[in-house]
């Protein structure tokens, strides 16, 4: 796939807990025992989680070195993971440890930042890039016990976009802030309250082709599979793949999106770092022709990663059926505007 359109989402549940405007700080939570009632999710989406996933493990180490049989075994795995759930972990995967704690650290330190700093570069209602708290701007209930900073980001832009994104919106200081995150984070939290009515992020399959995640060692990252919630254990230095809707699209339903959701740890903050591909916007997502099947009968329309982006942000929140409901919309769209 021609996939050079990304973008980056760093979150931090537990930040919001800290720094929120309306006092939501741990003296907060020393003296309020009740959670808003837009945070309070049903309790159907709330459901613990038993089990780990046993997902498998891709090492690449075989892949970069140009040995056929560890590519070829890495190549089943995934494939096995793809058909199965969409999930699996890759060690190995050619980027720096140093360069991931830089990362991280340097996302820490951008959620510490008051309130006031952090709202220099607050995501407009028309932006995809920039800080958001809970979303509070976009939804009015469910809402996630986290905030997010996102960063558009282009493969072939000649300009390095996140270290001017965060020299321009806070300052020269922040350079080294850009120069080290490189792929991004979302974030659990704390306090007993929270915890156990809360999610950090709710349940949803990624509308992206691809996800790399970096998961701190808080973990609370869990996939609905098998019929139950099932957690995905963090490895030290391991990257989480998934699979988005939009490669389930390209891979004509073959390759799954699965559900997952990210929830609130009762005593520790957690920060994962996202890293969002995607198809160039003017690319239309068309399977390979071997992929249709005998019937050669395609299961989505003809999109580009831009439709599908708009319909997220403006007309529904990424879920379960996000690629179902937006073929829906999409072919009523066209059939009223042809
Ligand atoms: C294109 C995207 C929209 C979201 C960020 C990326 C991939 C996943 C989406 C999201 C995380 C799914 C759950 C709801 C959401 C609103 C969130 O909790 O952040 C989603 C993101 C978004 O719409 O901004
Ligand atoms: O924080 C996590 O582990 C997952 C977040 C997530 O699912 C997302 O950003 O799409
Ligand atoms: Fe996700």
């Amino acid at each position: 796939m021609d996939s050079n359109n990304s973008s980056l989402l760093l979150s931090s549940s537990s930040v919001l807990l800290h720094h929120q405007k309306h006092q939501l700080d741990s003296s907060f939570w020393e003296k309020q025992i009740k959670v808003p009632k837009q945070f309070i999710w049903p309790k159907g989406d709330l459901v613990e989680v038993q089990e780990e996933l046993n997902e498998p493990l891709v090492d690449l180490e075989g892949f970069f070195k140009g040995d056929e049989m560890g590519t070829q075994q890495a190549a089943r795995r995934i494939r096995e993971a793809c058909l199965k759930h969409g999930f699996f972990q890759v060690i190995n995967h050619g980027v720096d440890s140093r360069v991931l704690s830089a990362a991280y650290d340097q996302t820490a330190k951008f959620f510490k930042l008051p309130p006031t700093l952090k709202s220099r570069v607050k995501k407009i209602p028309e932006a995809t890039s920039g800080y958001a708290s809970s979303h509070t701007d976009r939804f009015s209930s469910k809402l996630p016990w986290k905030e997010t900073l996102s960063i558009d980001f282009h493969e072939n832009s000649q300009e390095p976009v996140v270290v001017n994104y965060f020299k321009s919106n806070l300052g020269e200081d922040f350079e080294q802030t850009g120069n080290e995150v490189l792929i991004s984070g979302n974030n659990g939290t704390s306090g007993n309250q929270p915890g156990r009515l809360t999610l950090g992020t709710g349940p949803h399959r990624d509308p992206t082709s691809l996800t790399i995640l970096y998961q701190d060692e808080v973990g609370g990252l869990d996939v609905f599979t098998n019929n139950k919630w099932m957690s995905v254990r963090p490895r030290p230095g391991a990257l989480v793949i998934n699979i988005g809707e939009t490669f389930t699209a390209l891979s004509n339903g073959i390759y799954k999106s699965c559900l997952h959701r990210a929830v609130v740890n009762t005593d520790k903050e957690r920060i994962s770092l996202a890293f969002f591909v995607n198809p160039r916007d003017d690319k239309v997502v068309i399977p390979p022709s071997d992929l249709l099947g005998n019937q050669g009968t395609r299961m989505y329309p003809d999109f580009t990663w831009s439709d599908l982006l708009r319909f997220t942000q403006f007309h529904y929140r990424a879920d379960s059926d996000t690629l179902k409901n937006f073929t829906k919309w999409f072919l009523s769209s066209k059939s009223l505007n042809p």
